[in-house]
């Protein structure tokens, strides 16, 4: 330890700078509540705020060091890197240092007096007020820097970016605001002091200390130091303690695999991805031979709150090259629909200056991500196939899943293997957990079955319900039940697997192979041949509203339904794109019709024109609304049926 460094222990050296340019503010709507919550439901985890702020001094040193490569300045003639942890019995307080890259005021004032993440406020209001829950909620948040208020009742920060020539003061109960002041502050860095709140004494001991940070931050690749104990001999004598390295300071994924234990690698996690709980499951890798990385890698228990915000900015996985960090910009190291994993990949190929630009096409860098989703994919296939504890998979798939399907369209190349891991609510399996994979179908397909079955639509009730299913249902055939808003641009891009064609039930001409037989076949033949004359006139009756009408074989208890085009968008993707505001052109559909339901055999003895445009409106109008779809015109749809009803009742009389 420098002498600069132990001198930032010590708060309230102003010499010129000092107490000016003083400014109290008030935090960030969103802070405020935030604040309050966590002090409220993480206080059974209050040790938790040792680990969040040991992780952003980590932090900030990797950000040194990172930015010190190409500006040494950066250092101020200060390289060796370190965390120190001090405390004060009679001020009560706890320190924890960094001569890491420090702040400057708008830094300060940016980054903790606001939220940065979007999506915050949704978040927040989201939060029960139940306490047990909330703190799950929070861990989904990251509890990062405010964690200080659990234990503290004010905190200060004192700090300087490196490089700067004033540092900041930065003041807070907690309550509703903060104060800001310059100070002379001699090493760069942050310190970060807590005025323990009245029952918080246990933290004012060096071995309470000790032990927290060999729990929890025995793994941070930088050394962590604390004052050596004093005998009471030394003490009498007024000897000053030894600063000396606390925790074991190698990173953990530079060790061999076996001396490290489950418990490590969920301490690691949670310190190096900011999560509160542990991961769900891991992979730790060491490469060699043409390529040299290693690589750890989690997948977590939870999804973050803004996995689905376009602009969330997640952890992901953090790049370094050679022990030092890089960046973590998840993209270059993950595609899209992995974007849920986190952990480190550590290469011994790339240069140590490499830059951002540098990487956005890097062969290496590419290799080492195709290598990487290849772990991945590998250890999500083994929760699927654990049958000992299948609650990991069902865990995974309710959290993760929706985005992970996004992959059959981003990665071609293991389109197979994740579309292997897809799991479908179905109409033979509705309560499978979390459902039913494909090969599971294939398996259990009917005789003469050649072609995978599924309906798209915006919820459950409405997929089982539709009438597109009757003749499934019938034959027993299974059909899967899509009901995520992603199915539709899935699908798109899942034509086929393991050579079986998937088919939607509500597009194209219904080819059921041989699960009919000829009989079936011919009858069908005879029936659309037999009502060309009704088909005929149904069709001038709607006119544009649709492109063709045809005879079905679909139905058993409906008279009618909807049909696109084999090669077309589904009603339900269109119904999509146009609450997304796209403009869509107007595409008639195929109308089906049951020849064999009563009220199709009372349409076509209707002898007066009127009538049968009016009842052939209807038809078309109750297969709109069976399939979850919007009427044009819903006041004239009700006219009609309403006439009906009179001319029905009428009948009766
Ligand atoms: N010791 C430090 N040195 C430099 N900057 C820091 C330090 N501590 C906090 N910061 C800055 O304040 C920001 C907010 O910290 P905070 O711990 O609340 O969130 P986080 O670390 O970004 O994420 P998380 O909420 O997941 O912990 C950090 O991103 C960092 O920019």
């Amino acid at each position: 330890m420098s002498e600069n460094q132990a001198n930032q222990t010590e708060q309230g050296q102003a010499e010129s700078n000092a107490g000016q340019n003083t400014e109290t503010r008030g935090f960030q709507a969103e802070v405020k509540q935030l604040l309050q919550l966590m002090i409220h439901s993480m206080y059974s985890n209050k040790e938790v705020f040792a680990r969040e702020l040991i992780s952003n001094a980590s932090d900030a040193l990797d950000t040194l060091r990172f930015e010190g490569v190409k500006n040494d300045a950066l250092f101020e003639g200060d390289p060796e890197l370190s965390i120190w942890i001090d405390f004060d019995t009679d001020a009560r307080t706890v320190t924890i240092g960094d001569n890491g890259i420090g702040m400057t005021r708008e830094q300060v004032i940016d980054r903790i007096g606001t939220i940065a993440k979007s999506g915050t406020r949704t978040f927040l209001d989201s939060l029960s007020g139940d306490e047990k829950k909330d703190a799950h909620l929070i861990g989904q948040f990251g509890v990062g820097f405010y964690s200080a208020f659990i234990v503290a009742d004010k905190v200060t920060v004192d700090t300087r970016r490196g490089g700067e020539s004033t540092g900041t003061r930065w003041i807070s109960d907690g309550g509703g605001e903060y104060t800001l002041e310059d100070i002379d502050k001699p090493g760069h860095g942050t310190t970060v002091t807590l005025h323990l709140r009245e029952d918080e004494d246990e933290f004012l001991d060096g071995y309470r200390l000790r032990h927290l940070v060999r729990t929890y931050s025995d793994h941070i690749a930088f050394p962590i130091k604390m004052r050596e104990e004093l005998s009471e001999e030394d003490e009498k004598e007024g000897k000053e303690a030894a600063w000396a390295q606390v925790n074991r300071g190698a990173p953990l994924w530079t060790q061999a695999k076996a001396e490290i234990s489950d418990d490590d690698y969920a301490e690691f996690y949670k310190h190096s991805c900011h999560d509160y709980e542990d991961p769900l499951t891991w992979t730790h890798n060491k490469v060699e031979g043409s390529q040299e990385y290693t690589s750890l890698l989690y997948i977590p228990k939870r999804a973050p709150f803004d996995l689905f915000d376009p602009n969330g900015k997640q952890h992901g996985v953090k790049l370094y090259v050679q022990r030092v960090f890089i960046m973590d910009d998840a993209d270059k190291l993950m595609p899209r629909y992995l974007r849920f994993v986190k952990g480190v990949i550590d290469s011994n190929d790339l240069p140590l200056n490499v830059s951002r630009e540098i990487l956005q096409s890097n062969r290496v860098l590419d290799k080492i991500r195709a290598g990487s989703v290849k772990k991945v994919l590998g250890l999500i296939e083994s929760m699927a196939r654990d049958d000992d504890e299948p609650e990991k998979f069902k865990t995974f798939w309710k959290e993760f899943g929706q985005v992970f399907k996004e992959g059959v369209v981003e990665d071609a190349e293991n389109k197979d293997k994740i579309a292997k891991l897809l799991r479908f609510k179905t109409t033979t399996d509705e309560s499978a957990d979390p459902g039913v994979g494909l090969d599971d179908y294939i398996a259990r397909m009917q005789p003469g079955q050649e072609k995978i079955y599924y309906i798209t639509a915006d919820t459950l009730a409405e997929a089982k319900h539709s009438p597109h299913l009757e003749i499934f249902k019938k034959k027993d055939i299974e059909v899967l039940l899509l009901t995520d808003r992603v199915d539709e641009w899935v699908m798109a891009h899942l034509t086929e697997y393991e050579g079986k064609e998937l088919s939607s039930v509500a597009k194209g001409a219904l080819d059921l192979g041989e699960a009919e037989t000829e009989e079936e076949k011919k009858e069908q033949e005879k029936l659309a041949e037999e009502s060309k004359g009704l088909v005929e006139r149904i069709k001038t009756a709607l006119g544009e509203r649709v492109n063709e009408v045809r005879v079905t074989h679909r139905l058993t208890d409906s008279p009618a339904c909807l049909v696109a085009d084999e090669h077309g968008m589904s009603a339900h993707l269109e119904r999509i794109l146009k609450e997304a505001g796209q403009a869509m052109p107007n595409s008639a559909p195929h109308l089906e019709i049951n020849v064999t339901h009563p009220l199709v055999e009372r349409l076509a003895e209707e002898q007066g024109d009127d009538e049968f445009e009016a009842f052939s409106q209807l038809l078309f109008e109750q297969a709109i609304l069976a399939e979850g779809g919007e009427l044009d015109d819903p006041a004239t749809f009700v006219r009609r049926m309403n006439q009906m009803l009179l001319s029905v009742s009428r009948g009766a009389a």
